[in-house]
């Protein structure tokens, strides 16, 4: 019941649909009795002319069909029986296209809620949900939650309205023969319910067998060059060989149950018939049963199984809807990112204030009472150990985290208070490991302003230094960009990824070591460009390379998470000794 309150929920638009194909389902199911009615009355008033129980079918059938006229009563019958069988197969066709009509669309608008969603969390939820597991509940568990709701639920409902309605019918006709019909029924139930389970367990087995052989396919082929370099093909070859032959094998474990159960319930439900019928046929030549009812008993209690045969299945892929529900609730219980509050018609000047700030990942402090100040205009520089905060510093200022204390304030006024798409507008961050999309460079470098024109983009492109080298593939701006970049080296991905940022008025650029992959001449000549292009632009480098950082106008060394020392190079090469280690190793490599 809980289960279905939460998944009635997701039916919304598709509510008219669902309604219909329950009817058509009601509507199939009558037509159904009412073809095995007709034939039973019909094969007793044409085989020994008996009296029938009176009833609306019965005087109706009496009046169109008699024993004298056999040949043509029998066509009339047979005519009245292919009609009706028609309108049946109208109903179930109308169900059909109803429930999937329903399924896919109730499918798509869950993917949508559900991507929507995901798309606003916080960075993060992003951090620490791992991707795989984040598409297989936009993806497998959506689908579980579309064929409960909109196939499995009528296919629930068709199989008990169908089971109530014929033993009624049943026990109306005998009602010894009905507990005949029905003596095998809890058996089959039970058992297609255990079989549900296992194989349910089965399918998992083989989901996990598949997504390790998809895992490591996709290790040997994105880590390519590390399995080369280390000539690890053999190995890599008999690991996928290993997987491959696992997942075969529980595939094999898995068609095998499920063709036992099959080959089992389809024994039991024969022996279920076989039992009406000679139960059936020594009642018939006993007198108590007309031929007529015993065939209505044979295709009642046929018609009954299938569906019965289903029950135990679809009572299992319930459990498993549940699971997938929750799944799907869990990210939609997420809280997400509010874009739509906060100051955003502030003129950014661009002074930016940290006082006091601390800031811990999990209860483990990273960043221990951060205090400076930039002036709009100001070049800063952060140097810092491996694992110092430098990042996380830059993460804070573009407010990917909020849970810190202390204060940042851009032109004296709380970051907290303005809308977090004007601070990531104004506040450019470039990533060390830029991520490009599976499109055309182009494409790649306009993402953040899509309106822009072709003009810009090339010299967009020209200020980072990249566009001659785009001009060297075949297609230019065409060339598509493999879905991780693979075609490009480190070094243009990021300067194609500073393009991007250079299309956007952001009045703040971070290079978050995002020119550690070109070389030093071309590093110089990116930040030159940008000094001409973007002059009233605020730039925070952070970078390893002495020659980048002593342009600074001011330059933060962070050790640890705190800041130790804060000038000019000439003022940091006097407090700081890690500044002068650095500097003295990169002086006496360049010598
Ligand atoms: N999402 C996270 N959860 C937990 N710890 C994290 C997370 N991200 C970073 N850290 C830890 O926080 C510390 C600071 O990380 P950060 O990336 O800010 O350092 P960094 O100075 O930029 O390092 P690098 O120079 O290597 O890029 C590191 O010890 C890192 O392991």
């Amino acid at each position: 019941m809980n289960l279905l309150k939460k998944a009635y929920v997701y039916t919304e638009n598709y509510r008219n649909n669902l309604i219909i194909s329950y009817f058509a389902v009601i509507f199939s199911t009558i037509f159904y009795l009412l073809i095995s009615q007709v034939i039973r009355i019909s094969i007793d008033i044409l085989s020994h002319n008996i009296e029938a129980k009176n009833g609306i079918i019965t005087s109706f059938l009496r009046q169109i069909i008699n024993r004298e006229n056999f040949l043509e009563s029998l066509l009339i019958s047979s005519v009245l029986i292919v009609t009706l069988t028609i309108i049946r197969g109208v109903f179930t066709f109308l169900r059909s296209i109803h429930s999937n009509v329903a399924a896919e669309g109730i499918a798509k608008s869950l993917r949508d809620k559900l991507y929507g969603h995901i798309s606003k969390l916080n960075y993060e939820y992003h951090i620490k949900a791992s991707t795989g597991d984040t598409i297989q509940r936009c993806t497998s568990d959506i689908n579980t939650v579309r064929r409960f709701l909109a196939l499995q639920s009528t296919e629930l409902f068709n199989s008990i309205f169908m089971f109530i309605l014929v033993v009624i019918l049943m026990f109306n006709m005998n009602v010894k023969m009905t507990f005949i019909g029905i003596v095998l029924m809890p058996i089959i139930v039970i058992y297609s319910y255990y079989f549900s389970k296992k194989v349910h367990f089965l399918f998992t087995e083989v989901d996990e067998s598949e997504a390790n052989l998809s895992t490591a396919l996709e290790e040997n082929i994105s880590g390519v060059r590390v399995v080369r370099a280390f000539g690890m093909q053999a190995y890599e070859i008999e690991k996928f060989d290993l997987k491959n032959k696992d997942l075969k094998e529980k595939i094999f474990k898995l068609i095998n149950y499920i063709g036992n159960y099959w080959s089992i319930s389809s024994l039991i439900a024969l022996t279920q018939n076989a039992v009406v019928l000679i139960f059936g046929a020594f009642m018939v030549v006993d007198g108590k049963l007309t031929l007529g009812t015993l065939v209505a008993f044979t295709l009642l209690v046929n018609q009954m199984l299938f569906p019965i045969r289903q029950v135990g299945r679809i009572l299992g892929d319930m459990s498993k809807a549940k699971v997938s529900i929750g799944r799907i609730e869990e990210i939609l219980d997420e809280e997400a990112e509010n874009y739509d509050e906060g100051i955003t018609d502030h003129e950014f000047k661009g002074y930016i204030e940290f006082k006091n700030v601390n800031f811990s990942y999990d209860k483990r402090p990273i960043l221990k009472n951060i205090s400076f100040t930039i002036k709009p205009n100001e070049k800063i520089a952060i140097l810092g150990t491996t694992g110092s905060g430098k990042s996380t510093l830059m993460y804070l200022l573009t407010r990917l985290y909020s849970n810190y204390t202390g204060t940042i304030t851009l032109d004296g006024i709380d970051i907290k208070k303005f809308n977090k798409h004007y601070i990531r507008k104004n506040i450019g961050l470039i990533l060390q490991e830029p991520f490009l999309f599976a499109k055309t460079i182009q494409e790649n470098i306009s993402v953040a302003r899509p309106d822009a024109d072709f003009k810009e983009i090339e010299l967009a492109a020209d200020i980072s230094s990249v566009h001659s080298g785009i001009l060297e593939f075949d297609k230019g701006y065409e060339t598509l960009v493999g879905e991780k970049g693979v075609s490009l080296s480190g070094g243009q991905k990021q300067r194609i990824s500073i393009a991007r940022k250079v299309l956007t008025d952001a009045k703040v650029i971070i290079f978050d070591d995002s020119l550690s992959a070109v070389d030093i001449e071309t590093d110089m000549n990116i930040r030159n460009n940008l000094k001409n292009f973007k002059k009233d632009a605020t730039t925070i480098l952070i970078s390893h390379r002495i020659s980048t950082l002593k342009e600074a106008d001011k330059i933060l060394v962070l050790e640890n998470g705190e800041i130790t020392a804060m000038g000019d190079h000439n003022d940091l090469l006097k407090i700081s000794s890690l500044y002068k280690k650095i500097n003295d190793i990169q002086k006496n490599q360049s010598a």
